[in-house]
C-alpha cells in the first residue's frame, strides 16, 4: 500500500507520503514498536511523522521526545523534521541524546553540572587516581599489580575502559557475580588493573558523599543511571514521570546498557507510547549492543509485553544503481522504489595522489554537468567526501585549495589550523628570520591555532606526582596544582598580538607564554629554534625532523594522539617534499587566504570533506568515498570488532541520494565482498 495515509497530513510537505512499510509502523496500535530497518528506508522520517500525527491529536501543552545516541542523530532529526515542514515549536518537540536528557534531569533536581572538558585536565585526574593507588599499596603485596603500579597508565586504554565500563554498567554486573574482582575479570575477559583504577578514579570524582566533583561526557548518563537503579525493576522514576505524551528513539542501533535502562524507565513512567529504529549495519559505537539479533529478546524484555517488531527494507535515499552494489558488498537485501535514479562508480587508484587526482576530476563533473543533470534540485549540490581518517584530508585539501576550489570540513579542521600542525607551520615561519618579513604572512587564525598547539603539546603539565598525599588519602583529587588553559578568546587575543612579529613570536615558542618572569625556556624549544638555515631547503624534511618528532613524543597527550600527531606530521612531510620552507609556506598561506576571502564573499562550498561520525543519519546529493582499501577503510581492527569497521564503511556508502562514487585500492580493493 503507497498510498497516503490521509488526505490531511499533519505536516505541509506534500511530496511526503507514507510508504506501505511506514504506515504499518504508524498505524499500529501497539504502546510499543521497535523498527528494524536499511538505511535510507525513512526510519528517522517515519519517527518525524509520528511525533507530527501525535501532537497534531493532543493538546498544545504535549510535548514528544525524540532521542538519538549521537549528535549528529540529532542533526539529522531536526534536518528531517524541516523536509516535512513540521512547524512544530521546541515546546512541543524536545530533540536530544541520552547523554543531554540525563543533564536535563539531574540539572532539574537542582545539582550543579560541572562538566569537564579540557583532556589535560581529565589526564591529570586519572594520574591522580593511580597516584592514590600506588599509595595505599602494601609494598610486596600482588607483585604483578605493584609492577603495573609503577608504570605510568596508558590514557588512551584507560579512557576506553571507562567509556565500557559505564555503558555495560560493569560495577552493577560486578556486584551481582559474586565474584572476587579477578574472577570477575577473567570471567568476563577484562584487565584487572585497569578495572581497579577506574574504580578508584570514579570514587575520587564522585566523593564519599556522592556529590559529583565534576561531570565528563558519558557521566550524567551514568549518574541518571546510578538513580534509577535503586529503584525496583518496574518501579516509576519521578523525574520521569508523566514528563513527554511519546518517546521515539532513533539510531536504536548503539543501545548500551545505561541508555536502555534509561528507556525503560522512561517507558515504565507513563510518557505514552514508545517508538525505536535502528539498522544494525549502522552499529558503529563500541560498548553499545545491536537490539536486533539476538539481543531483541533482551530489549523485549525492557518494554511492554506487546511490544511489535516491524521491518522497512525498501529505501527511500537511493536507486537500482546503488542498491545492486551494496548488496552483495555488505550481502544485504536492499529495495528501491521505481522512482528514483540514480549512479554508482567505481573506480582504481594506485597511490594517494591518483586518488586525489581522480577526485579532482569529479568534482569538476560535478561543478559543469552532474548539476545539470540533476535539475534544479543539484544546482547547488556539493561534492561530499567521506574519510575513514582525518589525516587523509590533508593532501586533499593541498590539492582542492591549489585549484581554488571552496571547500568546507565537519567534524575536522583545515589542516592548517589542526593544532599541531599549525605549530609546526609557524616554527618554519619564525626559522625563516629575515626571510620572514618577505614571505606571506600566516593567518591570524594558523597562529591562534600554533598557540593553542605550543600550551597543548609544550605545556609542562603539573605533576600527578606533585599532588598532596594527604588529600589523596582523604579519596579526593589534588587540584592545587593545575592551571586552566587560556580559553580560545584568550589565545585569539595573545595571537593577535604575536602574528606577523618572528622575534616576539620566536619568544613566546621558547618560553610558552610572553611574560620572561613567568616562564623558562624550554631547551627542546631553544634547539627547535637554533638549527642551521641549510634545513630551510626542504620543508617536507623539516616535518621530519627528529626534534619536531620529540616534542609530540615528549607532549603530554594520549597515545592515540601522539599517533594521529605522528600521522598528521608525515602526511605533511609528503606534501611539502622537497620544496623550500619559504615556498611551502607561501603556497599554503595562499590556500588559507583564498578560502577565508571566499567565505567572505559567501561563495556556496564545492566540496565537503566529513568524518564518518559527521555524515551519521545525514544524506547528500553525490557522495565520494576514497581510499577504501583494507586494512586502510575498513580500518585494521581485531576478529570480534571487524563488524564496528564494516559498518563504518557501510555508513559512509548509503549516504548518497543521486551518485556514489567509490574509489578502491587496486592493489588491495574491497570488493567484490562480502566485506
Ligand atoms: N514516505 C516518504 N516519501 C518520500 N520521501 C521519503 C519518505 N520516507 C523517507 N523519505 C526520504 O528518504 C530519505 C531517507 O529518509 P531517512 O533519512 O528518514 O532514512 P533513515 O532510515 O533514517 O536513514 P539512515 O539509516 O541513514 O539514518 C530522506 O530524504 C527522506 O525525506
Amino acid at each position: 500500500m503507497n498510498a497516503s495515509f490521509s488526505p490531511a497530513l499533519p505536516w505541509s510537505a506534500t511530496s511526503i507520503h507514507p510508504t506501505g512499510e511506514q504506515w504499518q509502523v504508524l498505524k499500529s496500535p501497539a504502546r510499543a514498536k521497535l523498527v528494524q530497518a536499511l538505511a535510507g528506508t525513512g526510519k528517522t522520517t517515519t519517527l518525524c511523522m509520528k511525533a507530527c500525527s501525535l501532537l497534531k491529536g493532543l493538546g498544545p501543552d504535549a510535548r514528544v521526545l525524540m532521542l538519538a545516541y549521537s549528535r549528529a542523530g540529532v542533526t539529522a532529526i531536526r534536518d528531517r523534521m524541516s523536509q516535512l515542514q513540521s512547524g512544530l515549536s521546541p515546546q512541543q518537540l524536545e530533540v536530544l541524546t541520552v547523554e543531554q536528557l540525563s543533564e536535563q534531569v539531574l540539572k532539574d533536581q537542582g545539582d550543579p553540572v560541572h562538566r569537564l572538558k579540557d583532556p589535560l585536565r581529565r589526564r591529570f585526574l586519572i594520574l591522580q587516581a593511580q597516584q592514590a593507588l600506588r599509595q595505599e599499596r602494601q609494598p610486596g603485596a600482588d607483585g604483578q599489580f605493584s609492577a603495573w603500579l609503577g608504570r605510568e597508565v596508558d590514557i588512551d586504554a584507560f579512557l576506553a575502559f571507562e567509556a565500557l565500563a559505564k555503558k555495560r554498567l560493569l560495577d552493577q554486573q560486578f556486584e551481582d557475580s559474586g565474584l572476587g574482582l579477578v574472577g570477575f575479570c577473567e570471567d568476563q575477559d577484562l584487565d584487572p588493573e585497569l578495572y581497579r583504577l577506574y574504580r578508584r578514579y570514579e570514587r575520587m570524582r564522585v566523593g564519599m558523599n556522592h556529590e559529583p566533583q565534576f561531570y565528563a561526557d558519558g557521566d550524567c548518563s551514568f549518574e541518571l543511571c546510578r538513580q534509577l537503579s535503586l529503584l525496583d525493576w518496574d518501579q516509576p522514576f519521578e523525574w520521569l514521570q508523566s514528563r513527554y505524551a511519546a518517546v521515539l528513539f532513533d539510531e536504536l542501533h548503539d543501545l548500551d546498557e545505561a541508555a536502555l535502562l534509561v528507556l525503560r524507565k522512561l517507558v515504565q513512567s507513563d510518557n505514552g507510547v514508545f517508538v525505536g529504529a535502528g539498522d544494525f549495519n549502522q552499529h558503529i559505537h563500541e560498548g553499545a549492543f545491536s537490539v536486533f539479533g539476538e539481543s531483541l529478546a533482551r530489549i523485549k524484555s525492557c518494554l511492554p509485553e506487546d511490544t511489535e517488531v516491524l521491518q522497512i527494507n525498501t529505501t527511500r535515499r537511493f536507486g537500482a544503481e546503488i542498491c545492486a552494489a551494496l548488496n552483495p558488498l555488505f550481502g544485504l537485501a536492499f529495495g528501491h522504489t521505481a522512482e528514483r535514479s540514480d549512479a554508482f562508480v567505481r573506480l582504481h587508484y594506485d597511490n594517494d595522489e591518483h586518488c586525489a587526482q581522480q577526485l579532482v576530476e569529479l568534482h569538476r563533473q560535478i561543478v559543469q554537468g552532474w548539476r545539470d543533470v540533476q535539475g534544479a534540485k543539484g544546482q547547488h549540490s556539493a561534492l561530499n567526501v567521506v574519510l575513514r581518517n582525518p589525516q587523509d584530508s590533508i593532501l586533499l585539501e593541498w590539492v582542492f585549495g591549489h585549484e581554488g576550489v571552496h571547500y568546507s570540513c565537519q567534524d575536522l579542521s583545515p589542516f592548517y589550523l589542526r593544532k599541531e600542525l599549525a605549530l609546526a607551520l609557524v616554527w618554519m615561519w619564525v626559522l625563516l628570520g629575515p626571510e620572514a618579513q618577505s614571505t606571506p604572512l600566516l593567518t591570524p587564525g594558523m597562529v591562534a591555532a600554533a598557540v593553542e598547539g605550543r600550551l597543548h603539546l609544550g605545556r609542562s603539565s603539573a605533576r600527578a606526582d606533585a599532588a598532596d598525599p594527604d588529600v589523596l588519602a582523604q579519596g579526593q583529587f589534588d587540584e592545587a596544582g593545575w592551571t586552566d588553559l587560556p580559553g580560545a578568546r584568550e589565545s585569539q587575543s595573545l595571537a593577535l598580538s604575536l602574528h606577523g612579529d618572528p622575534a616576539r613570536l620566536r619568544r613566546y615558542l621558547e618560553l610558552g607564554s610572553l611574560d620572561p618572569n613567568a616562564a623558562h625556556p624550554s631547551a627542546l624549544w631553544t634547539d627547535l629554534l637554533a638549527l642551521p638555515p641549510q634545513v630551510l631547503d626542504d620543508a617536507g624534511a623539516l616535518c621530519r625532523h627528529p626534534l619536531l618528532r620529540r616534542l609530540v613524543d615528549e607532549a603530554p597527550i594520549t597515545a592515540q594522539e601522539r599517533r594521529a600527531c605522528q600521522d598528521s606530521l608525515d602526511s605533511l612531510a609528503r606534501l611539502a617534499r622537497h620544496i623550500p620552507v619559504a615556498e611551502f609556506l607561501g603556497r599554503l598561506t595562499l590556500i588559507a587566504t583564498q578560502s577565508i576571502a571566499l567565505h567572505q564573499a559567501r561563495e556556496l562550498v564545492s566540496l565537503r570533506l566529513l568524518s564518518i561520525n559527521a555524515c551519521k543519519g545525514r544524506e547528500f546529493t553525490f557522495v565520494a568515498v576514497p581510499f577504501v582499501e583494507r586494512g586502510r577503510f575498513p580500518g585494521p581492527s581485531s576478529h570480534q570488532e571487524a563488524y564496528l569497521e564494516r559498518n563504518r564503511l557501510y555508513v559512509a556508502m548509503t549516504r548518497a541520494r543521486a551518485a556514489l562514487w567509490v574509489l578502491e585500492s587496486a592493489a588491495r580493493p574491497v570488493s567484490p565482498g562480502p566485506v
